[in-house]
């Protein structure tokens, strides 16, 4: 019966392959001949070439990005329908369906009907492939009388999912469209609008989620989504590294994923701050404190300031200085925007006083301007301006205020706290100073060099603009009628902007991720943030303002908050900035980390607050987490012992060692064959060393964690992390305690 069955599968999924062949073969075929083809040598046939070339190894690129598992699932319905689910559509010559794409509506009874609520369907399949062989299939019957246990109704194809789990690490996340349980489908397929947070523990796919959810949105909302793109945000930049394949895997390249040290473009945040200083310069008050010291460098001085120009003597008394300042900020302009009203203000008061000395009835009003012009041109009178009202940009005005204490106290804040985050001038960058160079540039304002630029610039695109939409539209016209290209329906518009674009691009060759990724205003049309507990209230303020239509996926885990600065309640912080339009829900099966390991962290997280309960593991080992006490002064040998023998024990899979923070570098000195944070490979060796924040998000077949006291005694969230080290092993635990 049930080879069968599988023959019938592999019946259809051969077909399902053929297709694919097929489509592939002609995607070749015509990018060979379009690359082949002669041009005449201009600079729009050139253009056209590259718009063919790139329609046609995209259409390739992403036919071939789903060979593995093309096909994973059956429905069929109680009405006698059944069709196959997989990773793309696939139509025979007719436009008969052989396979429905697991994003669009009809696919969504496959992830979401239960034995308590089957939505019309009798049977759900799920096929094992083997390259393009059938190698399994496994049926759940979605009949309750059948099932007759109504506990099973949220759980699907159970063997599926299960030998996907117990699957060793490979160092990078999965795609996991086969296996995506209900739970979890209702939020990749929850709609676009407002901010939707998922809260759930470890392990529960918060980030896979997330990732399905985008490519959702990305296929879905293409229209809209397609122009301003999808903003992910991440924990670090391993993690980053770890989840870079899953939407390049799903067929999505129009996302930027970021942490939050890379979204002030220019910048590079390396640098760390103490956990006092990140609480500080995280909480909401430094938007006040900024905009204090912005008006400090606006400066009225006690005594008139004398300016020899040329032969004269001028004099600019301060209540005229306060004069023009009051008129400036009256515009209610930005720093740097308000700054010519308050030049031209001064200048004025500086020709009044040159025309008064030639005496008023001699001077024209041209004669006027002469002066006016000469005052501007005066180094002694931009000196004194840039005194009064100096120009600045972020990256000065932040310098500057964290290097002096006096500009700090100006700023508001008392001497302790001015104590923690007062650095050197020329210090490098940390991540907490990323939103407050965001704030700065909103409070700043751009600077005149960079107006003027903007303004050349905007004025070349829209003509660039309009003459490459005539173009574009002409050329697929052109090749339309002559049949030289063959391009679907819903390719013809993309294939057009493509034409547009890639004229453009001569000039200027970036993509819109890039384009995203380098423009401090860009707005996403979606934005997604992982680990979204750790963010600071500065942080939030400068994620809105990347999306100010408030369409976001939030998703983390209160009980993991590592940072001082970080949530505490979804609440608090949504009525702030998306009022009435943010929903959330929660995940709560635990996918990584087995039962026995569980046991552990649930006792961690009651002590963090007993009112929390950890999710449910999904699987047992049989394999209890081993905990030794070892000397202090034989921790190190302990560790190196260990290592060996989880290493023999996992064989191919990966190790974490996780260290405490303040640490890090002695257990780095005593182990240099393993892989270290900053070391590109970690992800990919057998054995990687991290403290807590570095692992935030990742996962390991087996967890080292050394001297776990230290943890708790690192950070006033020194609880959560322990919770969060324990949480990352997906098969064997060892703790390793120093001997107090
Ligand atoms: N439906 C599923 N099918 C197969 N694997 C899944 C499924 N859901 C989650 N997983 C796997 O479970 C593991 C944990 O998922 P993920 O990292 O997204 O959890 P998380 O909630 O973000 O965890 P944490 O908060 O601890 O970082 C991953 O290996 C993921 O691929």
């Amino acid at each position: 019966m049930l080879e069968q069955e599988i023959a019938a599968e592999q019946g259809d999924v051969t077909a399902m392959y053929e297709r694919l062949d097929v489509l592939r073969r002609k995607a070749q075929g015509e990018l060979g001949r379009v690359q082949s083809e002669e041009t005449t040598g201009t600079d729009q046939a050139r253009t056209e070439r590259e718009s063919f070339t790139d329609l046609y190894s995209g259409r390739f690129s992403q036919l071939s990005s789903v060979e593995r598992g093309l096909c994973f699932g059956r429905i069929d319905e109680t009405g006698g329908d059944r069709f196959h689910i997989g990773r793309i559509g696939l139509f025979d010559d007719d436009y008969n369906p052989l396979l429905i794409d697991w994003r669009t509506p009809v696919a969504q009874v496959f992830y979401r009907a239960t034995a308590a609520d089957p939505l019309g369907v009798k049977r759900r399949r799920h096929l094992r492939l083997k390259d393009r062989t059938v190698v399994g299939i496994d049926d759940d019957i979605l009949d309750l009388d059948a099932l007759g246990d109504a506990d099973r109704g949220t759980l699907i194809g159970e063997a599926a999912l299960l030998s996907s789990l117990g699957a060793n690490r490979t160092g990078r996340m999965n795609e996991i469209v086969a296996t995506i349980q209900s739970e979890q489908d209702e939020i990749i397929r929850s709609g676009l609008p407002g901010v939707l947070v998922v809260q759930g523990g470890p392990g529960t796919g918060k980030t896979v989620v997330a990732l399905h959810r985008a490519a959702y949105l990305l296929y879905t909302y293409r229209e809209q989504l397609g122009r301003s793109g999808v903003l992910v945000v991440g924990p670090n930049s391993t993690f980053i590294r770890y989840i870079d394949q899953v939407l390049p895997s799903l067929g999505e390249t129009d996302v930027v994923l970021a942490t939050i040290s890379e979204l002030f473009p220019g910048v590079v945040a390396n640098a760390s701050d103490s956990p006092e200083a990140a609480r500080i310069k995280g909480d909401l008050a430094m938007a006040d404190a900024l905009a204090q010291a912005i008006s400090s460098f606006r400066v009225v001085p006690a005594a008139p300031i004398r300016l020899k120009v040329g032969q004269q003597e001028l004099v600019l008394r301060p209540d005229a200085i306060r004069k023009a300042q009051k008129g400036a900020l009256a515009a209610q302009e930005q720093h740097n925007r308000a700054r010519p009203i308050f030049v031209r203000r001064i200048i004025k008061t500086l020709t009044n006083q040159v025309v008064e000395r030639i005496g008023r009835q001699y001077v024209g009003a041209e004669d006027v301007e002469d002066i006016q012009q000469e005052l501007f041109d005066e180094d002694r009178v931009l000196e004194v301006l840039d005194q009064l009202w100096p120009e600045l940009t972020p990256q000065l005005l932040i310098s500057v205020l964290f290097s002096s204490a006096e500009r700090l106290t100006a700023a508001g804040l008392t001497s302790s706290q001015r104590a923690a985050v007062l650095r050197p001038l020329t210090a490098d960058w940390t991540q907490s100073d990323v939103a407050l160079l965001d704030e700065a540039a909103e409070l700043l304002g751009d600077t005149s060099g960079i107006v003027a630029g903007r303004k050349r610039q905007a004025a070349d695109e829209a003509a660039a603009e309009e003459a490459n939409r005539e173009y574009a539209s002409g050329v697929v016209d052109i090749e339309l009628t002559a049949e030289r290209i063959e391009i679907m329906p819903w390719e013809i518009e993309q294939f057009r902007d493509l034409i547009a674009q890639r004229t453009r691009l001569i000039d200027n060759p970036v993509t819109l991720a890039e384009r995203a990724a380098s423009d401090r205003t860009w707005v996403f049309g979606h934005v997604i943030v992982d680990e979204a507990q750790e963010l600071s209230a500065m942080d939030w303020r400068m994620l809105m303002r990347r999306c100010p239509r408030r369409s976001m996926t939030l998703v983390g885990d209160i009980a993991q908050t590592g940072s001082a600065a970080g949530v505490r309640s979804w609440a608090e912080l949504l009525d702030r900035y998306a009022p009435r339009r943010w929903r959330s829900t929660e995940l709560t099966v635990n996918y990584r980390t087995p039962t026995e390991i569980m046991t552990i962290a649930a006792d961690v997280l009651a002590q963090i607050d007993p009112a929390l309960s950890p999710p449910t593991s999904v699987r047992e080992t049989g394999t209890e987490p081993l905990i030794q006490t070892v000397p202090a002064e034989d921790l190190t040998h302990a560790l190196t012992t260990a290592i060996k023998s989880e290493r023999e024990t996992i064989g191919d899979g990966r190790l974490a060692v996780i260290v405490p923070t303040s640490r890090y570098d002695d257990y780095a000195a005593a182990l240099p064959d393993v892989a270290h944070t900053h070391d590109p490979s970690v992800l990919d060796a057998p054995v990687g060393l991290l403290d807590v924040a570095q692992s935030k998000g990742l996962e390991f077949d087996a967890v080292l964690i050394a001297d776990p006291d230290t943890i708790m005694t690192d950070s006033t969230q020194g609880l959560s992390d322990l919770y969060v080290a324990i949480t990352r092993a997906t098969k064997r635990l060892t703790i390793l305690k120093r001997a107090s």
